[in-house]
């Protein structure tokens, strides 16, 4: 019996039952729970199944019962990426490895994704190593800033199989909390810094939905991303202004399941695990792959993934796509993509089992009535000859023994011709949609708001530059009192304008401006640093090139007011109206800053700052650790508002999400 991976005590109950001192039979000093790596069940399933060569049960038990390497990925679209990595690669592996104790901790790139790392660093060596604490918190900045990202190195496979191009529309089904979605994003943005395609990125779950706009968007603002909060199984036809019907290049359906491949990260599904969690949720993952393949334009493919591994929530699921779309769907085959990702194929044969491990070879043996609405025709393997035209071999599923991660089921569907698809409604359990509240409407700028006169008069920003792609959510009669301006690329613009009375859409594009109340300024709109992006090159007014080093003065001063006496280009800035101005040297990104009478500041983050010290070649060990301990700080307040959030009500999420963009 394996004892091992704890768990931390639930914060919530800690702080309802005032029972924090308490210590239950099972948990440590720390508050942290022995789990017990064992499901009989779970071992039987599997040694039945056949979705693994039988002689490799041993190994698959064991890895299931290891802990789980920490992996992460550098952001495809990043420019600085290549220095990033070289940057990690030059400070902490030579150093790791020196370290006999823990050299094994050296991340190694993937061999199918060289972007991404992976390492079993624990916990408890990062408290005990110092070079590994500085590795780290080096991570942990970067992840921050969204130039990196903490993800299951499986997870990352369906971005890469669907490959999205710049110009795509993209439709990520059930999205949160956004590790593919943005990833998908990254891949838009990567073949052109302002891509023309969108990424919808949608989930039932309203809190969820915040999620992924205020966690993990927040680090990846993007003119290019609607957030959408509908039941897939439901996702409402999109059309175009001319009430056209839109599809999309590329659909992510990564669909709600049992999670039992995830077993190594989420451990309470030792204990409660059954056959019965696959065939609860199989109508709904068939619903979800069936709207999914009806979004999706003729040449257009789909990836249908979960982290399961089951063939009743994988295979059977693809099985019946394939079956009702009489042939407008293909499976692609896989076997070729990845190269070095070590996989199994997909199978075409499996057995169905009840809750209690009851065998049944077909439908016809169901005699229970309370069994026939669970045990269905579609759970069970295809026959032979249909099984010839399924080639369900080409899918690919991911077992945990092969390269040490989770497990993963993967199939890339192509749309072949235009189909019967549409005849099949959906027929999976419906989401009780409670419509709590009136969406926002989003109202974009018309050529005569003063707005614009105001922000175009202050930038001196070009003719060329579309303003009618800013917007705010607000009302039409006090439109103009909104606070933050946002901007959309044509295609999120065009998704919005002709979809908001029927899709619910959270979060649009990215903010731009927001209002200032200050005493020194001459417009009334602030410029965000994620807006440089876009609005730099407009710009004629409000920007300064500096040199290289007034600008490492401005990021490594301890306070951020910077006396404007103490830089070379005093002068140059001063010629400027105080307020937004953009400064910036010859290669570097620029940064914003807010001018007043005797200073500058600059105004980014404080990882923005060492982001960009890092990027200068500054030594910033110091700076690094000084703000370690204030995250610490932070994460303790997130983890107390994290928890009040939890019991908050739909109607407070809903609040907080339209604060988000207001
Ligand atoms: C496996 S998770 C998705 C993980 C996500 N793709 C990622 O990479 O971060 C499944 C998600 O599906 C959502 N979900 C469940 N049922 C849904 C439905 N009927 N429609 C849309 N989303 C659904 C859940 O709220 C959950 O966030």
């Amino acid at each position: 019996m394996v004892h091992s991976n704890r768990r931390r005590k639930n914060f919530k109950n800690k702080r309802r039952d005032g029972q924090g001192e308490q210590k239950e039979d099972n948990r440590d000093k720390n508050g942290y729970r022995d789990v017990i790596k064992e499901n009989e069940k779970y071992w039987t399933y599997y040694k039945e199944q056949g979705v693994f060569p039988a002689e490799q049960f041993d190994e698959f038990k064991a890895a299931l019962q290891r802990d789980l390497p920490v992996s992460f990925r550098f952001q495809g679209c990043h420019k600085d990426r290549e220095q990033l990595i070289h940057e990690m690669e030059s400070r902490f592996f030579g150093a790791i490895q020196e370290s006999s104790d823990v050299a094994v901790c050296v991340p190694k790139s993937l061999p199918w994704y060289k972007e991404a790392y992976q390492t079993p660093m624990s916990r408890s060596a990062v408290r005990s190593h110092p070079i590994l604490a500085q590795l780290h918190n080096f991570l942990v900045t970067e992840a921050e800033l969204g130039n990196l990202s903490r993800q299951e190195a499986v997870s990352m496979i369906p971005p890469l199989l669907l490959a999205p191009k710049s110009d795509h529309r993209v439709l990520d089904l059930c999205a949160a909390p956004g590790s593919k979605t943005t990833q998908l994003l990254e891949m838009l943005h990567e073949e052109d810094p302002n891509p023309t395609g969108m990424v919808v990125a949608n989930d039932v779950d309203m809190k969820r939905c915040y999620m992924l706009i205020h966690h993990t968007l927040k680090r990846f603002r993007s003119a290019a991303c609607v957030v959408t909060c509908e039941d897939a199984a439901r996702f409402p036809k999109i059309v175009d202004q001319n009430e056209s019907k839109v599809q999309f290049d590329r659909v992510l359906a990564d669909v709600i399941c049992s999670g039992d491949g995830t077993l190594r990260k989420n451990p309470e599904i030792w204990k409660k695990w059954t056959p019965q969690d696959g065939l609860g949720l199989h109508r709904i993952q068939i619903a979800i792959a069936r709207k999914g393949a009806q979004q999706l334009k003729v040449g257009g493919q789909m990836v249908y993934s979960t982290c399961s591994m089951n063939p009743i929530e994988d295979e059977a699921v693809v099985a019946q796509l394939l079956r009702e779309s009489k042939g407008a769907l293909r499976l692609v085959d896989t076997s070729n993509m990845l190269p070095g990702l070590k996989r199994e194929n997909g199978v075409s044969k499996w057995k169905v089992y009840d809750r209690d491990m009851k065998l049944f070879n077909s439908v016809e043996e169901v005699t229970e009535e309370r069994l026939k609405k669970v045990i269905i025709q579609s759970l069970f393997p295809p026959t032979e000859e249909e099984a010839k035209d399924m080639n369900l071999h080409y899918a690919m599923r991911i077992t945990p023994h092969l390269q040490d991660t989770g497990g993963f089921f993967v199939a890339l569907i192509e749309k072949v011709t235009d189909s019967d698809l549409e005849a099949n409604a959906a027929n999976g359990p419906a989401w009780k949609k409670k419509k709590l509240f009136k969406d926002e409407p989003f109202t974009f700028l018309r050529k005569d708001d003063e707005r614009w006169f105001d922000i175009r008069g202050f930038y001196g920003i070009d003719d060329s530059f579309k303003y009618e792609n800013l917007f705010s959510r607000r009302i039409e009669t006090n439109d103009a009192d909104s606070r933050q301006l946002f901007f959309a690329n044509d295609t999120v613009k065009d998704f919005v304008l002709s979809n908001m009375t029927k899709v619910s859409i959270q979060n649009a594009g990215m903010k731009m401006f927001s209002r200032t109340e200050g005493k020194v300024e001459s417009t009334r709109f602030r410029l965000s640093q994620e807006g440089i992006r876009y609005l730099f090159k407009f710009m004629n007014k409000q920007k300064v090139l500096i040199s290289k080093e007034d600008m490492l003065k401005m990021l490594k001063s301890e306070v951020n007011l910077v006396q404007l006496e103490s830089l070379d280009c005093k002068g140059d800035v001063r010629k400027q109206q105080n307020g937004t101005v953009v400064v910036y040297c010859e290669e570097d990104e620029p940064v914003c800053t807010w001018v007043g009478y005797h200073t500058i500041a600059p105004y980014i983050s404080k990882e923005e700052r060492l982001h960009l010290l890092r990027m200068s070649g500054v030594d910033c060990a110091e700076i690094e650790q000084l703000m370690k301990s204030k995250r610490k700080e932070k994460a303790a307040q997130d983890r107390e508002s994290f928890a009040a959030k939890e019991e908050a009500s739909p109607e407070d999420v809903k609040e907080e999400l339209s604060e988000v963009q207001n």
